[in-house]
């Protein structure tokens, strides 16, 4: 089994767990936060930066990935691990997210799918056949199943068709699925229509994947229905296999997955805020690009003690920013990779102690005050 996870304790007054989880590349503590590398690169990070903020397993894309520098060249290079120096666990997404994001550039069909890249228009057909070819290629660890996210809003019609393909389609990935040291995750669909849910769950827990990817989520819907259907979805998925909420994300939908059992997440959210000044503080959110930290010689925030934030003020990383230094968007990469790990540790600690519900309160009430 190259993946599975022990559940070491279960909070008290939750469905929160806290885990460990085993991989061909070492074995990682959960519930986690995968930074995402979409390109083989948690982007502006070293390796070593990305394990300093706390990092353990990261994500890569293989739509991204198929489409440059190629699967093929990653394979001659030794592997992905090999390829981009990265020694911990990886789990590729399937690229059937991205594909499905292109919009009218894509023709959906029972085989597969064709589209269009987002680089040079190019054609291209994705298989569930051909998508275990790249990621076994690739040599991730965790490999995600070829699904159909169904986009939010959509009609019911709509996503049952997507759960029923996604279903046929996981079937023929395990199929042609034959890497020993690497884990297939099924990804359950159904939209936010809880008896979709169950279905496509059911389905696709009858086929016994090491782990499941809760997907069709994270995807504009508010977030009040991504907890609903975590309510509805979680009391019947197996307390042995990992659950993993594609695309999550912000503090607040951290905990409140963690709340209701998630083991794993993942989200361009810190990384990509950071690109733009934005970072996550104790206090909410602070763009440090505004004018009003130009004087402001204080740390990004007061409670971190971060690389950035040891070392660098607001008005410091606010001159980098404005001034296209590269130097200001990695440090505040490296603080909000920092911040929500060191959420995540705290989010674990709670649970240890079972006062995971008192944790988000406390949290919440600071953050979203800010
Ligand atoms: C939250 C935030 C900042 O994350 C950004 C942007 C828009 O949402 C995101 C994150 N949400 C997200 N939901 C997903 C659902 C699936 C899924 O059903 N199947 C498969 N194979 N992969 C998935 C990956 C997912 N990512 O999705 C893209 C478009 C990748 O950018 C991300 O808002």
């Amino acid at each position: 089994m190259p993946v599975k996870i022990k559940i070491e304790k279960k909070e008290k007054h939750t469905r929160a767990r806290l885990g460990k989880l085993t991989t061909p590349h070492g074995e990682v503590e959960t519930p986690i936060f995968m930074p995402v590398g979409t390109q083989a690169t948690v982007k502006t990070m070293t390796p070593e930066e990305v394990k300093e903020t706390g990092g353990r397993l990261v994500l890569s894309n293989t739509y991204h990935l198929y489409l440059r520098p190629g699967h093929d060249l990653v394979k001659e290079a030794g592997g992905l691990h090999k390829f981009m120096n990265w020694d911990g666990p990886i789990l590729t997404d399937s690229g059937g997210f991205q594909v499905f994001s292109l919009g009218p550039l894509r023709t959906i069909t029972e085989e597969g799918v064709e589209f269009r890249s987002h680089i040079d228009g190019s054609k291209h057909f994705f298989t569930p056949e051909k998508v275990m070819e790249i990621e076994q290629a690739l040599g991730a660890d965790i490999a995600m199943a070829f699904d159909e996210c169904a986009p939010y809003p959509c009609e019911k019609e709509y996503a049952v068709a997507a759960l029923e393909r996604t279903t046929r389609w996981a079937e023929r990935c395990k199929r042609v699925h034959k890497r020993e040291d690497q884990a297939l995750f099924g990804i359950i669909q159904g939209g936010v229509f809880p008896d979709l849910r169950e279905r496509s769950a059911k389905e696709l827990l009858a086929m016994d994947f090491p782990g499941y990817g809760i997907g069709g989520l994270s995807v504009g819907e508010p977030k009040e229905l991504m907890y609903e259907v975590l309510d509805q979805l979680m009391p019947i998925m197996p307390e042995d296999k990992p659950r993993y909420l594609m695309g999550v994300g912000s503090p607040d939908c951290l905990i409140e997955g963690v709340v209701r059992g998630v083991d794993m997440f993942d989200c361009v959210l810190p990384t990509r805020i950071a690109r733009n000044g934005t970072v996550f503080t104790h206090n909410g959110k602070l763009t440090v690009r505004n004018a009003e930290y130009a004087r402001d010689f204080r740390p990004m925030d007061q409670q971190c003690d971060c690389y950035a934030c040891r070392n660098y003020s607001r008005a410091y990383i606010r001159h980098l920013i404005k001034t296209d230094e590269i130097l200001g968007i990695r440090l505040t990469t490296i603080h909000n990779l920092h911040f929500i790990q060191h959420l995540m540790q705290n989010i674990r600690q709670a649970i240890r102690e079972d006062r995971l519900l008192e944790y988000r309160e406390d949290f919440l009430k600071v953050f979203n005050a800010g």
